[in-house]
């Protein structure tokens, strides 16, 4: 089977590495062409800056586009399926925007397009949703998506580094995006959470629009440490519910107990779960970023494709709405303005430098954060885990 790869970075780079490790079912993989930028010396033999080439070459069976960003990858994606290359792409942010295109150009020439490392990198996180939908609806989804932010809060909890260093550890380590305001504003698990419920309920939605983000840019030292003493981490998720016609999603720092399965998930790790009626909560472990978790999950695509192995079809056929206050949570939130008056409905207390809220729609929280935002830009919010009898609050 040959193979082209598209961009020659961290996750094009371990894809090669793999391939050519020929190890195991990857005996058969050979990359033929690499597609670098103009102007960039080739310091490969598969090296090539010419694009058509790779498209116009028959002999080519899989693109696997590595590139990132939007333009070119989505043109060059629709292309390749035109000229009936199957296509992988871990890009998750060109999916989120594109999915549904990227599904029927696909079917109607006949070829695979597939993305398991685009969300969650190493973690069979789209094949096992995919099979959980085979028996039940899936009405829950939540995650650790981003192994960025993961590494960066485990490490400032651990470490009490703070954030600007850890978040350059991140970025030497190839974990985060090219640019990394995707990881700590939330864009990159938005992106994912998208694609996570494009899939699960079979409903095409893009990450823009009434989507509420809230991410980690602001989080400080001091915010970990008052954490640490209520006994809780903070984690970066991404969530939705379907209840009924209803869905919603958001994306948030949420608090965990120490006990909770998220509260362990430490370094790059992701760790996504989804709830279904009769299999009820499946929890997906493992590297959400890196290299070669990430070019592993490439090659377990292309081994599908080469083993004829089918995925789930999806039609996009359902009319779930969104709804802003399906979910009403608990938040802590600081700043230095006074907030007790835009937060009055909602029970406010006053505890130290924070202020906590109770019983708060989703959507109306994270419109009220805006409001705060325009008059302190370093405010940050958490929500809050379930009450438990004894536990601060
Ligand atoms: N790193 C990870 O852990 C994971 C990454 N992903 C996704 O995988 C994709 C690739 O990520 P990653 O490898 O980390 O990113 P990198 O930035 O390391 O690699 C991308 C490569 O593509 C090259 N490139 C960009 N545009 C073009 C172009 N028009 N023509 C030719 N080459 C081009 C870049 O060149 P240059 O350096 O000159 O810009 C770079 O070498 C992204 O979509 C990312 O979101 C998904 C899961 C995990
Ligand atoms: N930047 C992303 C890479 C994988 O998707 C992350 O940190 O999770």
């Amino acid at each position: 089977m040959n193979i082209a790869i598209l961009g020659f970075g961290t996750v094009g780079t371990g894809v090669y590495k793999i391939i050519n490790q020929a190890n195991r079912q990857t005996q058969n993989l050979h990359v033929k062409h690499i597609l670098i930028r103009k102007n960039k010396k080739p310091d490969l033999p598969e090296m090539t800056d010419d694009i058509d080439a790779i498209l116009n070459d028959k002999d080519v069976d899989v693109v696997v586009e590595v590139l990132g960003g939007i333009e070119p990858a989505h043109q060059y994606i629709i292309a390749a399926l035109k000229h009936k290359k199957h296509v992988i792409t871990a890009n998750k942010a060109v999916i989120a925007q594109y999915m549904a295109e990227f599904t029927k150009v696909s079917k109607e020439n006949g070829v695979k397009f597939y993305f398991e490392s685009s969300v969650g990198g190493g973690i069979p996180w789209i094949q096992g949703l995919e099979r959980a939908l085979r028996i039940d609806d899936v009405n829950k989804i939540q995650g650790i998506f981003n192994g960025t932010s993961n590494f960066i809060l485990d490490q400032m909890h651990r470490t009490g580094e703070p954030f600007n260093d850890v978040l350059m550890q991140a970025q030497q380590l190839g974990y985060a995006e090219a640019d990394p305001s995707a990881d700590i504003d939330g864009i990159d698990v938005a992106n994912k959470l998208c694609i996570s419920v494009d899939i699960a309920y079979d409903l095409f939605i893009k990450p823009d629009g009434e989507l509420p983000i809230f991410g980690i840019r602001n989080i400080t030292e001091d915010d970990m440490a008052h954490f640490d003493q209520l006994g809780m981490t903070v984690k970066l998720m991404g969530i939705s519910h379907q209840v009924g016609n209803a869905f919603d999603y958001v994306v948030e720092p949420t608090l965990y107990y120490g006990d909770a399965l998220e509260a362990h998930t430490t370094d790059n790790y992701n760790l996504i779960s989804l709830h279904g009626k009769t299999i009820g909560v499946l929890k997906f472990m493992g590297q959400g970023a890196g290299q070669l978790p990430t070019a592993n999950a490439v090659i377990q695509d292309i081994l599908d494709i080469f083993q004829n192995k089918e995925h789930l079809k999806r039609e996009f056929k359902s009319t779930f709405k969104y709804r802003s206050d399906l979910t009403k949570n608990n938040y802590i939130v600081r700043t230095e303005i006074d907030c007790s008056q835009l937060f009055k409905r909602f029970e406010p207390v006053v505890r130290g430098d924070y202020l906590v809220v109770h019983n708060v729609p989703v959507g109306e929280m994270h419109r009220l954060m805006k409001r705060v935002l325009q008059k302190d830009e370093t405010a940050f919010m958490a929500s809050l885990p379930e009450k438990r009898e004894g536990a601060a609050k």
